[in-house]
């Protein structure tokens, strides 16, 4: 049975869904060293943001096959080491929207109102009225940094408070910012313009202390900032200066460059609202990401796709089992060229023609790369790693599509060039589901794949298909079918043979010295053996 390891609190209701297909050991607050320790014996990872998955933890973890993020934020997972070790992460992309937005929009008002000062003073046993004078967000300019599904829904409850609207997200169309009532301006406009600030962007070298002394500068004194959104977007130094000296009105802030928060000039100021990271933090937001998150880590271990990973394409399962068969083509495909052109390759053109040129390409193309690379790599490449090795590899991967080109309804075609050469093949999915190799080298041919072929280039002359016959039969080797293509009588032609056995070693080589033969290719496929 599975093993999962859930690091951080997450609702029952996900421990109950992973509980269906695995044993889920629940350890949270567990050292670097503890998770380094014990992370060998699990398949899959679920955590939140209190966890930090670093390199180490990823490079010890060799039986990983998911790590799943209950809630949006990944950046405190080392995505690009999980990828390269082939492990999916997923996250909940939409689970914790309206707890996050929710929490921006209090801040906001407990800013403008006081409340929690107001709470500590009467909690003081005090009645002071005239210190806690607020100020109210009817009419009021509010600059929305980050219009993505948060700044969304902040913009539309923030619109229904009878607020003016400014936002920047360089990403973002104009008819998206006008459907939420937003006039889209550049970020300094934004900054003087606006009576209250609320940041919804991801962490990003572009986001990174956003908000600075330069920004502060630009604002007007009575300024509200309000970030949950993710720590270090804001110059907490630089924040704290401005709070002290009165350049702003105030800050709201959930998030911050270290958490939990340590020693902070934040603490304790006038004007300064502090959460502990609670923007997901509903019921009914721990609910849903844990659902979310739970059920794409049982999926993977189930061999499903995930719908929401972050490193590989997310494939819906209908698209994922309409996708299935040509995802089985292009890996066989991508195989059989691989082992074909041997040594180095540079160059991997895939083209989808016909009917399947209109299909999601992507998936495909990644299922041509593992195919290519997996003589080289084996269980080591998957559909996570592909891209990423062939890149490390130097193999430039192109892909076309013509919609035009196929004799059948739908057709992949595959070209590899490297430093043995170059070596083409094109297959096609019949109407049962089976591959059929359709051409090879340029040469129409029509074979199933099997798992031991041998393939020649050679003379189409007498007598040679015979002597190949008589050669595999001294070995013998069955011959479970053979097929010749060629395109004039007499002038070149390819042999494609399916062996019930594997060649011997040694029979290539004899069969490259007949005369007439000009090369010859013994190649293993992995082929589903009902088809
Ligand atoms: N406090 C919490 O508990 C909590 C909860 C959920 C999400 N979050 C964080 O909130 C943030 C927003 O989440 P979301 O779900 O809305 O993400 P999202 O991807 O839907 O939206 C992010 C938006 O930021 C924009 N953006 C990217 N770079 C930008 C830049 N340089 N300048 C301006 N805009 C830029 C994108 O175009 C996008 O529209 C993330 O950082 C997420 O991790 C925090
Ligand atoms: O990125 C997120 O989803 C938020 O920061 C929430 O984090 P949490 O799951 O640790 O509350």
């Amino acid at each position: 049975m599975a093993k999962v390891l859930v690091s951080d609190p997450i609702d029952q209701v996900g421990i109950d869904i992973l509980s269906q297909v695995a044993q889920v050991d629940v350890k949270t607050g567990l050292s670097q060293e503890e998770l380094i320790k014990i992370i060998p014996d699990y398949d899959a990872l679920m955590l939140r943001s209190g966890t930090r998955v670093t390199k180490e933890i990823i490079e010890a973890g060799t039986g990983l096959k998911i790590i799943g993020r209950a809630g949006v934020g990944v950046d405190n997972i080392d995505v690009p080491s999980a990828t390269r070790q082939g492990i999916v992460v997923v996250n909940s992309p939409e689970g914790n929207t309206i707890a996050a937005a929710e929490h921006a929009v209090a801040m906001m008002l407990a800013l403008s109102r006081h409340i929690p000062d107001a709470n500590q003073s009467i909690c003081q046993k005090q009645w002071d009225r005239k210190r806690f004078v607020g100020t109210e967000v009817y009419k009021k300019t509010l600059g929305v940094v980050g219009l993505g599904k948060i700044g969304s829904h902040v913009a539309s409850v923030a619109k229904a408070m009878g607020m003016k609207l400014l936002a920047y997200d360089p990403f973002i169309s104009k008819e998206r910012a006008d459907q939420l009532g937003c006039t889209l301006v550049d970020l300094d406009l934004l900054f003087s313009e606006s009576d209250y600030i609320t940041l919804h962007v991801p962490k990003t070298p572009e986001t990174t202390h956003l908000i600075n002394r330069e920004a502060i500068a630009k604002m007007k004194p009575t300024i509200r900032i309000v970030n949950c959104s993710r720590g270090g977007i804001i110059d907490e130094d630089a924040l704290a200066e401005a709070i002290q000296d009165g350049k702003i009105g105030g800050a709201a802030l959930d998030v911050f460059e270290q958490e939990p928060l340590g020693e902070s000039k934040l603490r304790g100021l006038n004007n300064v609202i502090l959460t502990p990271h609670l923007g997901a933090s509903t019921e009914e937001a721990q609910i849903n990401v844990a659902i979310d998150v739970a059920e794409q880590i049982r999926d993977v271990l189930l061999g499903l796709p995930a719908r929401s990973a972050v490193n590989i394409p997310g494939l819906t399962p209908d698209v994922m089992e309409k996708l299935r068969p040509y995802l089985q083509l292009a890996e066989t495909l991508g195989n059989l060229v691989g082992q074909l052109s041997g040594g180095r390759i540079d160059l991997l053109n895939v083209s989808l023609q016909g009917e399947l040129a209109s299909n999601d390409s992507q998936p495909i193309v990644v299922a041509a790369i593992k195919g290519l690379l997996s003589e080289a790599l084996r269980e080591r490449v998957n559909y996570v790693n592909a891209a990423i090795e062939a890149k490390e590899r130097g193999i430039r991967v192109v892909e076309t599509r013509d919609s035009q080109i196929s004799d059948y309804s739908g057709s992949l075609h595959l070209e590899a060039r490297g430093s043995m050469g170059q070596h083409s093949v094109t297959g096609v999915l019949l109407t049962t589901g089976e591959i059929r190799i359709t051409d090879l080298d340029g040469f129409p041919i029509n074979v199933p794949p099997s798992n031991h072929m041998l393939f020649t280039l050679h003379r189409d002359m007498p007598g040679i298909i015979g002597k190949i016959g008589s050669l595999l039969g001294s070995f013998n080797v069955n011959i479970a079918s053979m097929q010749v293509g060629r395109k004039i009588v007499r002038g070149d032609a390819v042999m494609a043979v399916s062996l019930d056995d594997p060649l011997p070693s040694g029979l290539l080589s004899e069969i490259t010295k007949v005369s007439g033969i000009r090369d010859a290719y013994a190649v293993k496929l992995l082929v589903n053996p009902s088809k």
